[in-house]
């Protein structure tokens, strides 16, 4: 694949709207725009995902850089590379740390599908020329607030409302919740804010016609959900539990839950990603794309990945304009009615805003090969 050059971008930004989950809020998102370059011109980007914190998995914007610099663009530095598949090959030594990985697996992939003047989608396999997409809203003060901006996002056309849970805040606030919007799409999502000791407190929750509870038990549990699934009609989502396509497997083996949400960065990048999705697809496992309050670049991998046939639930990438005063993106990503039209340009079918990315960059390394 002939590549010469890798940028890391180290960028800032700050979110319209503080997101509150049941275990902090974020205001600011740190993370890495990696931009892989040949010989030729083309440039492929990525996205790093990790928190600044580790309070969703492990990993952090510190240990991202640390184990990209370090371990993972040295051994890019020394292989040649044919195609994308190969990277997470390479990277298999290194373990964990998926979110490192994935940020430079994605501007490799991107970089490939630029090369063969194809999409992104196109180079995943994924056919679908629009995607189906919901919104995930974060804990709020009070229920009345939250309401009015479900209401907010129901008019908008979001296919799917997502709601935050933790203990405290659930079956009240999902009973009124549902009584205002009896038909809406609705799941929530504890990011595994429950323990055992909580079983009888989700199994309330089977009254209210969730299309999913999501992660309610322990990030690293897969025994415990499957208890949990045996007892409740609604079906359960794994998120942090799943980096892997093994980790499907298992859960599927054990009845751990009945959906997988696929987030890239989590699985380590988008060929262990294609390998979750196509197992789903073969056991007939409902998937979706989750969301990691990424910038334009993040979200157009995710939209590239959607395209996928199992990708059959509508998933967290909301439109730009959630998340940001101004996106690195041209176009920014618009979800009209809850569908977005997936680019056909080559790669991630959205164009640099050079400007925008200058604006938010905090330093750059470059990386000869
Ligand atoms: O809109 C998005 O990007 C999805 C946001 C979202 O729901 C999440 C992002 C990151 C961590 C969690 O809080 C949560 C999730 O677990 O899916
Ligand atoms: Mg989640």
């Amino acid at each position: 694949m002939s590549i010469k050059q890798l940028k890391l971008r180290k960028l800032r930004m700050n979110l319209k709207h503080p997101f509150s989950t049941s275990f902090g809020t974020i205001q600011k998102k740190e993370f890495f725009i990696t931009e892989a370059i040949d010989v030729h011109g083309n440039h492929g980007y990525g996205e790093s995902v990790a928190f600044s914190s580790p309070w969703y998995t492990e990993e952090t914007v510190a240990t991202n850089q640390h184990v990209m610099e370090d371990f993972l663009i040295p051994i890019l530095q020394e292989n040649k590379l044919h195609h994308p598949d190969e990277v997470s090959k390479l990277f298999k030594p290194i373990k964990g740390n998926n979110m490192a990985k994935a940020a430079l697996e994605g501007a490799i992939w991107d970089l490939y599908a630029k090369q063969k003047n194809i999409s992104l989608a196109e180079a995943l396999g994924g056919k679908k020329r629009q995607i189906e997409v919901g919104i995930s809203i974060g804990i709020q003060s009070t229920v009345n607030e939250l309401i009015e901006i479900i209401s907010q996002n129901v008019e908008a056309g979001y296919k799917r409302i997502k709601l935050k849970i933790k203990p405290g805040w659930d079956f009240e606030v999902l009973q009124k919740v549902r009584t205002h919007f009896p038909d809406t799409m609705i799941m929530a999502d504890a990011n595994s804010a429950y323990t055992r000791e909580d079983i009888w407190q989700l199994q309330k929750l089977d009254d209210f016609n969730l299309m999913m509870i999501e992660q309610p038990l322990a990030h690293d549990d897969i025994v415990d959900h499957a208890k949990l699934q045996s007892t409740i009609h609604t079906p359960i989502c794994l998120d942090e539990s799943i980096h892997s396509l093994g980790d499907t497997r298992k859960a599927y083996e054990l009845g751990s839950c009945k959906i997988i949400n696929i987030k890239i960065g989590r699985v380590g990048g988008l060929t262990e990603a294609k390998k979750i999705h196509d197992f789903c697809l073969e056991h007939n496992i409902p998937v979706w794309c989750g969301g990691m309050l990424e910038s334009g670049v993040g979200r157009a991998h995710n939209i590239a990945l959607t395209t996928l046939s199992q990708f059959t639930l509508p998933g967290d990438t909301a439109g730009s304009s959630n998340y940001w005063e101004k996106d690195i993106i041209q176009p920014e990503v618009i979800a009209e009615n809850g569908v977005i039209h997936v680019p056909d340009s080559p790669g991630i079918g959205y164009e640099i805003d050079k400007n925008a990315l200058d604006e938010f960059t905090e330093w750059v390394k470059v990386f000869q090969f």
